[in-house]
């Protein structure tokens, strides 16, 4: 059966709501209303939002986001009757969303990359039939394309997509060997077409081979894991080599299958993006066991790492991973369950918010919560069941348009949005208030033309609602330091709910979502961020978007809407992987069983790391290493035979591997050499000899 699916980006704000799994999309003329036949789902990525829109003859139920979570049992969706969800059985938080637009009116002639477009119109785009589109709108050809050049594989994409497999595919075979299996790939086909893709489908055959016999903590085949996390990833609109890479990431680590096999089987695009996530966990592992993340300046090292050592798209397949380990998370004693959570709190959730991908953001920060504080969690739950009106923002964006419309002020985007229980928790502790007053729970969102419109568009809004005194902020007449444009207001929404509104234009939201005054920045307070960090995490972001970009069967004769304010020739967040070469790199260093993340200027050495260690805290000589390389400074896990090799982000030096207790009275005496020499060293260098391997320094 042929499902036609339609992605569609709004500029809306990244959707958080902790109260239900129902998403309610409004318009004008396209059949979004959730009890049409259609179904559809919605997240948020690089701060659009995608509506995914999927007309079947199947899909009876109403729309739905895929649940995850389980903050709110009673409204767990039965995974049986809603294909929507996913497969875990503890799936059932979701975040909500209400968007009205009138452009969905708007033909769909429009890149989809552009932060402020309606909805594009793709069959089958999760089949990833035909070549990638890469370089189908001017703004792709442009920046993005040079951005990603050197790390998006769209010609391995298409390879696989698009040509015969270069293998048999045995899966009746399999089908019948592991009925589970079968069944598995049955429930993820019946939520995305991509799970029929033939190279996705050898994946899932791989990965069960792979895993086979392994099992979770919950109890569940550990297949069951890389399905749902590349279910993950299909709901946000991955292509096929994430996807796949999605289902195999955990391969390397966990199973007998190499790099090499996956690179035979699947190309390199894949392999690279399942070694990529493979490196991601295993930073992530020593970062947990060492408790980097707590400190902040390490944390803030990491995030920049992760975004910069990997290509983005593998940062996804990670934060994909955690979310679904996140999810089953009760399944570990409780001291691994508040490491994890701690560890997804510091790094996983900042780094959804960074790239994005708000929905992960908001629902790996409640599941965090509901670790680490579990008290104060049900207890907000309890007061936010009560409080959520989802039907009180639905109506009011209604009465909005209508006013609107009557005025005759024409608006891009009307959207609302319930604050996460997360966010509202913090900004409690933050600001010292009580959940009354907090008056952003309910918020709207309304983008039109001109500055102009703003302050008409205000004056209807306080002629819809009683305006909430002192409430009003100007931010368009006074920006805000960082440059943020808006209007800001509280009125009393229908009934005795407060409802925060906020109106801009186009360009003041652009830059409100990217660029200085990112909300990712506004909600990491008071960091000073390099300019490398500020364009690492742009670069990424665009990654992404355009990563998203190609699976949707774009127009050629597109015309960006609007262009990405920050992403102008000479604008100084654009940042160019090959063309800058001066950021730095973070290193993590190991010694003595404690972990740093340091950072060197671009080009340093190994070398001048040693030198950096220093005499009293290395046993290493910056000038030689030892020949047995069992003594030598390990770089990623191999003893360091250059010390000019350079640094590279991500790198993990370790000076101090253990030494093998039976060998230790001869490595002493090779120790002691080495230091002898070290010593000679720091006069007149002179060549090594004898034990000694002599490098240049
Ligand atoms: N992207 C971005 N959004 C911002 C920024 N500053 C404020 N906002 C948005 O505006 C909302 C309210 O900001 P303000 O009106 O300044 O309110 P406040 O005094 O900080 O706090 P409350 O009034 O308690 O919400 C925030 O919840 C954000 O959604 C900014 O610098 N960047
Ligand atoms: N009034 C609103 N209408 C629609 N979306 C909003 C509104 N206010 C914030 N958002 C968006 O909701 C998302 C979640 O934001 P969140 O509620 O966590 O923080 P915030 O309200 O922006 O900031 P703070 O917690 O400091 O008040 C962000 O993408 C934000 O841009």
């Amino acid at each position: 059966m042929v499902v036609a699916t339609t992605i569609a980006l709004y500029a809306s704000p990244p959707s958080t709501v902790c109260s239900t799994p129902h998403q309610i999309t409004a318009s004008c003329d396209l059949d979004l209303n959730p009890r049409s036949s259609s179904s559809s789902s919605s997240t948020t990525i690089g701060g659009l939002s995608l509506l995914f829109k999927s007309s079947s003859p199947s899909s009876s139920s109403s729309a739905s986001h895929p649940s995850l979570g389980d903050e709110l049992p009673s409204i767990r969706h039965d995974r049986t009757e809603d294909h929507r969800t996913t497969l875990s059985s503890s799936f059932s938080y979701s975040p909500t969303k209400f968007i009205a637009s009138s452009y969905l009116k708007r033909d769909h002639h429009q890149s989809p990359v552009s932060v402020l477009h309606g909805p594009i119109s793709s069959n089958n785009s999760f089949t990833g039939g035909g070549s990638l589109r890469v370089g189908s709108s001017r703004l792709f050809n442009g920046f993005i394309r040079k951005a990603v050049d050197s790390c998006v594989d769209y010609e391995t994409d298409s390879v696989l997509v698009d040509e015969q497999l270069p293998f048999a595919m045995d899966d009746e075979g399999e089908e019948r060997r592991q009925p589970y299996a079968r069944n598995l790939l049955r429930r993820a086909q019946l939520k995305h077409k991509i799970f029929e893709d033939e190279s996705v489908i050898k994946a899932f055959y791989e990965a069960e081979k792979a895993h086979r016999g392994q099992m979770r903590a919950n109890g569940d085949p550990y297949l069951q894991h890389c399905v749902e996390t590349a279910i993950l990833l299909a709901e946000i609109g991955a292509n096929a080599t994430v996807v796949i890479a999605g289902i195999l990431h955990d391969t390397l680590d966990d199973s007998f299958m190499s790099y090499d096999y996956i690179l035979r089987t699947f190309g390199s695009g894949v392999a690279d993006l399942v070694e990529g996530v493979s490196k991601l966990s295993q930073l992530s592992k020593l970062a947990r066991e060492n408790n980097t993340a707590c400190k902040t300046v390490e944390a803030d090292r990491l995030h920049t790492m992760f975004l910069a050592m990997a290509d983005a798209r593998a940062v996804l397949i990670k934060l994909a991973d955690r979310l679904h380990n996140m999810v089953t998370l009760y399944a570990l004693p409780p001291d691994k369950q508040q490491r994890f959570a701690k560890e997804t709190l510091e790094i996983f959730a900042p780094l959804a918010n960074r790239l994005g991908i708000s929905s992960w953001k908001v629902e790996l920060e409640n599941l965090c919560f509901k670790h680490l504080h579990p008290d104060q969690h049900q207890e907000m739950s309890a007061m936010l069941e009560d409080s959520f009106d989802e039907a009180m923002i639905t109506l009011a964006i209604e009465k909005m348009e209508q006013a609107l419309k009557k005025e005759g002020i024409s608006y891009h985007v009307v959207s609302g949005r319930h604050k996460s229980l997360y966010s509202i928790y913090c900004k409690m502790l933050k600001k010292k208030l009580s959940m009354d007053e907090i008056h952003d729970i309910h918020g709207l969102r309304l983008i039109v033309d001109n500055e102009k419109d703003c302050y008409k568009a205000l004056g209807v809004v306080h002629k819809l609602w009683s305006e909430v005194p002192g409430k009003l902020k100007d931010y368009i007449t006074h920006p805000k330091f960082n440059g943020y444009k808006s209007l800001h207001t509280v009125v009393m929404g229908d009934g005795t709910i407060p409802l925060e509104v906020q109106i801009r234009t186009k360009e003041m939201h652009l830059q409100a979502e990217f660029g200085f005054a990112a909300h990712w920045r506004y909600k990491e307070g008071d960091c000073k961020h390099s300019s490398f960090v500020l364009q690492m995490v742009e670069w990424a972001r665009w990654v992404v978007t355009w990563h998203c970009e190609t699976m949707s069967k774009d127009i050629c004769s597109s015309e960006p809407m609007c262009s990405f304010p920050s992403h102008a020739e000479d604008c100084p967040f654009s940042y160019k992987p090959n063309g800058n070469q001066e950021g730095p790199v973070y290193v993590i260093v190991i010694e003595n069983d404690k972990m740093t993340v340091q950072e060197f200027a671009a080009s340093s050495t190994v070398s001048d790391l040693l030198s950096r260690a220093g005499p009293g805290s290395s046993r290493w000589s910056m000038y030689s290493i030892p020949e047995k390389e069992e003594l030598r400074p390990r770089l990623n896990q191999v003893p360091v035979s250059d010390l000019k090799c350079k640094l590279k982000m991500g790198d993990v030096v370790e000076l101090t591997p253990a030494i093998p207790d039976e060998s230790l009275t001869e490595y002493r005496e090779e120790i002691q050499r080495m230091y002898d020499r070290g010593l000679a060293f720091s006069r007149p260098r002179r060549a090594a000899a004898g034990t000694m391997v002599g490098w240049g320094s």
